[in-house]
This record gives C-alpha cells, structure tokens and sequence, in this order.
C-alpha cells in the first residue's frame, strides 16, 4: 500500500514520497520488518523517536511521529499532528475488512461481561458473532488469549480483518480508556456504544476521575457516528454526564436499569427475585413487559445482561428474541463464576481487582452465605497503590472471614502490598502463597457459607519480578478438592 493511501495528504507534496510502497506498520522497532512504515510514539516510559535508527536498520521503509528528528534520515520522514490517531487510521486502511455490526462497550466494570453476552445473543439469533476484549478473541471460528483489553491498534486492526474474513457480521468489543485515551480503537466502524458503570481505577495512569469519565465518553463523543446507538446504564451518578455526551453527537440513546426509560427505546428493570444461582427479571422495553429468568448470580449481571440486550437491540436485533436469548446466557470466565463446592459451602472465582467490583460481588454473594461469607484476595503490583487500603476496608465490612494473598506483585515487595491491604482490613489473616490460602479457606468452609477467590478470574498466569508462572485460580480450587476428597 503507498504511504499516501495510509496517510493521505499528511504524507506531504512530494509525488515521490507519497508513492512508496509499504508491507507493514509498525510500532515497536523491535518488531519491524523490511518494508515497514514505523511510527515513532512517544510513550509511558520512553520515546519511540530513540529507536528511529534501529527501526531503519531494521528495514523500516518510512517513519512517522512527531516533531522531525533532529538528523537528516535515509528514509522519508512524515510529520504528524496526532501520531497515535494516524496509526489508528493508518491500520484501519491497512486492514480494511470490518464486521458490518460493531458494538463497543466502555466502563470501569463489565465490558468482558457484556461484550460475551452481545456476542452469545447475536450467536442465538443466527449470526456469526465476536468478541475482542480482556480474555482475548473469541469467535466460533477461532480463540485467541489477548494481554489487553483493547489492544494496539495494529492488533485490533488486523485481529478485525481476519475475523470479517472468517465470515463474523458481528462484533462485540472493549473499550478500555487506555484504549480510548490512546485512540486505539478510532477507525473501526461502531455502530453502537455501550457505557455500564464508573468506579475508581487505573489513577496511576489518569491524573483524577474527571480525566478518566473524559476518556471513556470519547466513544460517544468521536466514535460511535450520529445515529448510532448509545445503550447507557442510567443507574449512576455519571449516568447523565454519559447520556449528554451522547444527545450532543445525536446518538439513539437506549438507556437500561431501573431508571431505564422502558416506555421508550430503553430497557426498564421493574422487577428482580433470587432464583437460586439464577435471577428472575420482570423487563419492560418500548411499553411492552417481559419475564425472564437470568441464569446469573449477581445484580450487577443484571445491568451487564441489559447493556447487552440494548446493543443488540439498538443494531437491529428484535426485542422479543433477545430477551429469550438473554434465558440462556453463559457468564464470562472467572466473573463470579461458581467452580464446585466443599461441605454443601459454593466456590466463586471472580475478577473483582478493583474497590468498586471487589464490593459488589461479596454484596452478591452475601444471600448464599447464611452463615460466613469468605474472601480470599490480594491487589497488584505496579497499579494504582491507593485502591490497597479501600479494598481492604471493603472486604472487612463485607466479609465475615477475610484471607489476605498475592495477586501478581509484578516488581513490587509482595509483602508490601499485602500489608497496605491489612492495615485497612482489622481481623485479616495474611496467606502470600495464593495456592496455600485457597487451600486453607477451602478447608475451614462449613455448610452454610460461601467463598469467593477474587481478582484473577480468567488468568492463567501469576506475574512476580519479571517472570510470569504457570497459576490458574480454577486450578488451585480443583487441586484443592482434590487433595480434600483423596
Ligand atoms: C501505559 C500504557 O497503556 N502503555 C501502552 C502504550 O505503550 P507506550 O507507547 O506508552 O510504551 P513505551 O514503553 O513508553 O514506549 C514508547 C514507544 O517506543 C516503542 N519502543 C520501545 C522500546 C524499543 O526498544 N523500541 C520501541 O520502538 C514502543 O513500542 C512504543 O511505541 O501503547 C502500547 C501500544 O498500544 C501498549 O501496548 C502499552 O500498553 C502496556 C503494555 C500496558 O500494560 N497497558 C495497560 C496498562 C493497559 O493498556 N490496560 C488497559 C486497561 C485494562 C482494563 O480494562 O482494566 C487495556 O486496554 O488493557
Ligand atoms: N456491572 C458491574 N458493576 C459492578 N461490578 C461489576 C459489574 N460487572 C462486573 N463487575 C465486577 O467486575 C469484575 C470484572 O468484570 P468484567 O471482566 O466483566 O469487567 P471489565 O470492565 O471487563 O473489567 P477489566 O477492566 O478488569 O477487564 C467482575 O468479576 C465483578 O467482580
Ligand atoms: N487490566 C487490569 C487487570 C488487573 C488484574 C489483576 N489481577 C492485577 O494484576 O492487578 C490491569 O492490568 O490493571
Ligand atoms: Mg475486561
């Protein structure tokens, strides 16, 4: 493809430039390969600008970013307003192919849930659906395990042009606000926007919530094109500041939950009863009510189950046969998923690693525990320090047995991290070793109470230093009853 075609005009005058042939994009020089357009971003931790030498003897073929280098280059150099923007668009013309129904979904908590419940409605209803998002890529032509939760654009991109090559019509992804805040995901065609809930999280990367809500409203404000859907949570302070966001672009806005607005296009929860591990819901959407059974623990299922629904719902799918598809909903793994059961007492796992979710699982949790709610946890290393000592405090008050452990201390003193949780959690037991405290809070369960393993969910791996080991919280419970039954 010409550097032209990727770029358009900011490829410059010269005829010459704008005609050379690109094979690829890059953007780690350690990635590229003869023939390559890299773009030199600067980041996080370093400047890509540092690596323009190495990608060029690398074989880069073009570079693009910001201000020009300083030295004259072998090869064209194209300057950039917004380098990450153009990368995103660049990949998007690279990768042309795209699903003709895209849903993304943004939120502190529960885009994998409702990016796996979009694409299991659409799966009912007959199309050949996807999700991208944190446990990787799922279709029903392939699985990829993902790192990200939105990934690079090149990623996402190509990831997106291969799935619409398998024949998927419908995606379903996540938008992170890393993702929104480093446009990785500008240039996929949404057709509709997705918003759940607002909590604390990722304040070691935006400097306060303000910047964070900014950042995730960007799918409404820059992404999802006027007429598209907005399906918004309207259960939450933020709610109004996302739906203003959303009437100001013209979008279809589909509000959802109790304050749903159920005589219009939204979808109003009227009604919600325990059913054992599932829900009875009454719904009403466009002045009709509807009774279904979710087979889900947890009110905060409810609201993803809803997202989910009006996303479907708001790109075409008909209300009746979404709802029944809602009857048969699977949860994403490790979002309070029950795994097995010691002496008559249910074993959660869930991916609660935040303040906000840590609260709302053992809040769902707390009428399966007639007598002693169970929590075992940690927090992980290199993120946000002060969501420590909040999660601690919530699982004090929200927990009658609390087991302090390791999540994945990353370059962090694993005991640090544990201590910055109990100082806020009186009564807290510490256990680092995350098999040995599974074990040990298997083992004291009595019928009547319930555990909940918390904050690794779908991972298969324990990061400490720089190596990441072999770890699967499902595993440690299987092992666990194992060794009890043996
Ligand atoms: C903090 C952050 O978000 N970093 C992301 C960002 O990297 P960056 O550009 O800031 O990286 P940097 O290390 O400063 O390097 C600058 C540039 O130099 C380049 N480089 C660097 C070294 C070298 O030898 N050669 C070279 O060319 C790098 O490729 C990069 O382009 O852009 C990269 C490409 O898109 C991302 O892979 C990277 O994600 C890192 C790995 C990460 O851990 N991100 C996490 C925090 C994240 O994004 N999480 C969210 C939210 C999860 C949730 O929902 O809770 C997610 O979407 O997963
Ligand atoms: N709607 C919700 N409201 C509050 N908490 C939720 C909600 N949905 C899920 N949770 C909690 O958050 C955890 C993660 O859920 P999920 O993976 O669906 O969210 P996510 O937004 O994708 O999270 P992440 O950003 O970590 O990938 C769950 O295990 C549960 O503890
Ligand atoms: N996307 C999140 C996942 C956190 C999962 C938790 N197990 C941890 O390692 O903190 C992050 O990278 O911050
Ligand atoms: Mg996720």
């Amino acid at each position: 493809m010409k550097l032209h075609d990727l770029l358009g005009d900011a490829a410059g005058r010269d005829p010459e430039i704008a005609a050379v042939d690109v094979s690829g994009l890059a953007v780690d020089s350690r990635a590229v390969r003869p023939g390559d357009l890299f773009f030199a971003l600067s980041g996080a931790k370093t400047d890509g600008a540092r690596f323009i030498a190495a990608a060029i003897a690398a074989g880069a073929i073009a570079v693009a970013g910001g201000s020009p280098p300083g030295t004259a280059l072998s090869v064209p150099y194209v300057e950039l307003p917004n380098p990450r923007l153009a990368l995103a668009m660049a990949a998007a013309r690279f990768y042309p192919r795209q699903p003709a129904t895209i849903a993304a979904v943004t939120g502190t908590s529960g885009k994998t849930s409702v990016a796996a419940f979009t694409r299991q409605i659409w799966q009912k209803l007959g199309h050949s659906s996807a999700s991208i998002g944190t446990v990787g890529l799922v279709s029903d032509k392939r699985t990829v395990y993902g790192s990200l939760t939105t990934p690079d654009p090149i990623a996402l991109h190509r990831q997106i042009d291969e799935i619409t090559q398998d024949g998927v019509t419908h995606l379903a992804f996540e938008a992170s606000s890393h993702g929104l805040d480093q446009y990785r995901l500008d240039g996929v065609r949404v057709s509709a926007g997705g918003f759940t809930n607002l909590s604390r999280d990722h304040m070691d990367y935006h400097p306060d919530l303000a910047h964070y809500l900014n950042a995730k409203l960007r799918l409404f404000r820059d992404l999802v094109p006027p007429g598209g859907a907005a399906v918004i949570s309207a259960d939450h302070e933020c709610s109004a500041d996302v739906m203003a966001a959303a009437q100001a672009r013209d979008l279809r806005l589909m509000t959802v939950g109790t304050h749903g607005d159920g005589a219009g296009a939204g979808i109003r929860l009227v009604a919600a009863a325990i059913d054992g591990f599932a829900q009875q819901l009454q719904l009403q959407h466009c002045g009709r009510m509807y009774t279904i059974r979710l087979p889900l623990v947890g009110a905060f299922q409810v609201e993803n189950a809803l997202v989910a629904a009006g996303l479907a719902i708001g790109t075409g799918s008909d209300p009746q046969a979404v709802f029944e598809a809602l009857e048969t909903l699977e949860g994403a793994k490790g979002r309070l998923e029950l795994v097995g059961e010691h002496n008559g007492a249910p074993i959660f796992i869930d991916y609660a690693h935040k303040p906000d979710a840590l609260a709302k699982a053992l809040q769902a949790l707390r009428p399966y525990a007639a007598r002693k709610l169970v929590v075992v946890f940690g927090a992980g290393g290199d993120r946000d320090t002060g969501k420590r000592p909040l999660m601690g405090a919530i699982a004090a008050a929200e927990a009658d047995r609390v087991i302090v452990t390791d999540d994945n201390p990353r370059s962090e003193d694993p005991a640090a991290i544990r201590a910055a949780i109990l100082a806020a959690a009186p009564g807290a037991r510490e256990i680092g070793d995350r098999a040995e405290a599974i074990k040990v809070a298997i083992g004291e369960l009595q019928p009547g109470d319930a555990l909940v393993i918390a904050g690794k969910g779908h991972e298969v791996g324990q990061i400490i230093g720089g190596t990441t080991l072999h770890f699967s919280d499902h595993e440690a419970v299987a092992d666990a009853l194992a060794a009890r039954a043996s």
